[in-house]
């Protein structure tokens, strides 16, 4: 076992203490303190954003060099500590060491590729339609952003909200999930490590009243929250009600089609990612998988194989290819959502009974269920666990009718030959996310990032596309 974390706020470029009064505990060995936890209030909140509107004026006026340096040596520094800040985020939230140290470095190639934007800020000059008047546009920070961010990506999400916005001159209030605060401060303190401003960046821990405080606050300009649904429902009435601006990242219950012409062996493989990799704990997870008739029986039992062959243990063992969920809450959801299926009429392929390892933790059975329709719970509700369903179709359009089926639409994909049902898939996927032979989890960070229907609200996240939600745009007129 590892030293316990004694975590503070960050108010101000200072760290905080106050009482500690939860714990973050290890999902692979529960016996595993990880971190003691402070719980913020309206109190540390109304500091966090004073502090954070005092910054404002000088941050938003420094020179873009300056934004960019600080961006770029926060880069360096986490990509130099991704073993030992990767291992941490393993230990806190159970992916695997490769998915932790993986996605570590994916957060400082995110912080690198906003600090390049920092100076590609641009507008534009155009002809007035009044002779000798002069038009430009161009692009001004917001203010202070509220970010409410998920335990799933405990690193990588806080970075891809956290670099747009400070690229572009806003200054930020985040405050992180309750399960993962130890992974989302080490951030933070690397960004004050690299010479960030005292106020530009100021963390609040502890549970949804922060969140909800921050949302309601009227010193808070914009919010951007990835979650729940539910909760990010509740976020965009409580923002829209003050005029504050809005972004919401949502769930998914994205569909992988595997026509009759697909390669198996591929097909497999990209299931097999897209559904159980990071503990199927992805909001881009593959959680249906239509297969039509002519393959169905050989992709089903070819999958169970690989599903039922995932060394599921201890996060942190090298040899672990599938850690715990994330808590005993969502340990129990997944199973709930099995039990469910199976009352409805599935067949558990592999998986759904409980485990037991050595080490106490929240460990599922990796779980494949066949024979299931597509209006069962299991097949409308998002699991967000090891969870992955199977639905027989006989030609590409019932496919492409069941993949739209659904209240989500993030991530879609479709794994064939035929360049005919690609591009047609692409085209009418009702998905933000479209995959063509790729798994539908497991983007790129310099393109956008959201979905359509209920998985999303607002402006796109991430890549090139973060420059419309992390600045306002400003036209102005001019005659000499
Ligand atoms: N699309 C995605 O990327 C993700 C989707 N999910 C979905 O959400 C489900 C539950 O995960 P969970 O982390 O609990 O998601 P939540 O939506 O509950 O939490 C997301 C963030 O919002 C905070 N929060 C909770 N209540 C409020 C509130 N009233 N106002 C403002 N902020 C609030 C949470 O704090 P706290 O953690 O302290 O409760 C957390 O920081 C999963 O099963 C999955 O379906 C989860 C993670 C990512
Ligand atoms: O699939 C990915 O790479 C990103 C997934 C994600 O953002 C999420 O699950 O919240």
């Amino acid at each position: 076992m590892s030293d316990t974390l004694e975590l503070s706020h960050w108010i101000n470029g200072e760290k905080v203490s106050t009482d500690r009064p939860s714990e973050s505990l290890n999902p692979s060995d529960t016996r595993d303190v990880v971190a003691r936890v402070p719980d913020g209030g309206d109190a540390e909140v109304n500091a966090a954003v004073d502090a954070a509107r005092a910054a404002f004026g000088g941050w938003a006026d420094a020179s873009p060099e300056v934004r960019s340096d600080v961006l770029d040596k926060a880069s360096n520094i986490l990509m130099e500590r991704r073993e030992e800040v990767g291992r941490l985020l393993s230990r806190e939230e159970g992916k695997t060491l490769a998915e932790g140290i993986g996605e570590t470095a994916r957060a400082a190639r995110i912080l690198k590729f906003f600090g390049g934007e920092a100076l590609r800020l641009h507008g534009q000059n155009l002809m007035s339609t009044r002779p000798g008047v002069e038009v430009q546009t161009y692009r001004q920070a917001v203010g202070v952003y509220g970010l409410i961010t998920p335990w799933n990506f405990p690193i990588a999400i806080p970075a891809w909200k956290m670099a747009p916005a400070l690229a572009f001159g806003n200054t930020v209030v985040i405050k992180p999930a309750g399960q993962t605060p130890a992974t989302a401060e080490a951030l933070v303190a690397i960004l004050h490590e690299a010479g960030l401003p005292r106020g530009v960046v100021n963390m609040i821990i502890g549970r949804g009243r922060v969140g909800q405080a921050i949302v309601d606050h009227t010193g808070v300009d914009a919010i951007s929250f990835t979650g729940s649904q539910g909760v990010g429902a509740g976020v965009a009435l409580g923002a829209v009600k003050r005029q504050a601006r809005v972004q919401l990242e949502m769930g998914g219950k994205n569909p992988l089609v595997v026509m009759d012409d697909a390669d198996l062996d591929r097909a497999v493989q990209i299931a097999l990612d897209g559904s159980f990799f990071a503990t199927g704990q992805r909001c881009t997870a593959s959680s249906r998988l239509i297969v039509q008739d002519g393959i169905h029986d050989k992709f089903v039992a070819a999958l169970a194989e690989k599903v039922k062959a995932l060394r599921v243990g201890d996060a942190l063992d090298p040899e672990t290819q599938m850690g715990p969920a994330v808590s005993e809450d969502q340990m129990e959801t997944s199973y709930r959502y099995i039990q469910v299926a199976r009352g409805d009429g599935g067949r558990v392929v592999t998986g759904g009974d409980r485990m037991q390892l050595e080490k106490p933790g929240w460990y599922v059975q990796p779980t494949l269920i066949a024979d299931t329709a597509t209006d069962m719970r299991i097949n409308q509700e998002e699991v967000f666990g090891p969870v992955a369903s199977t639905i027989r179709v006989k030609s590409y359009e019932e496919a492409l009718e069941v993949a739209n089926g659904v209240e989500f639409g993030l991530s879609a994909g479709i794994v064939t030959t035929s360049l005919k049902h690609a591009r047609d898939f692409q085209r009418n996927a009702r998905a933000g996310m479209v995959m063509v032979n790729l798994p539908t989890a497991g983007v790129d960070y310099h393109v956008p990032f959201g979905g359509s229907k209920k998985s999303s609200y607002g402006p796109r996240e991430q890549g090139f596309a973060a420059v419309e939600f992390f600045t306002q745009t400003k036209t102005a007129y001019s005659w000499s």
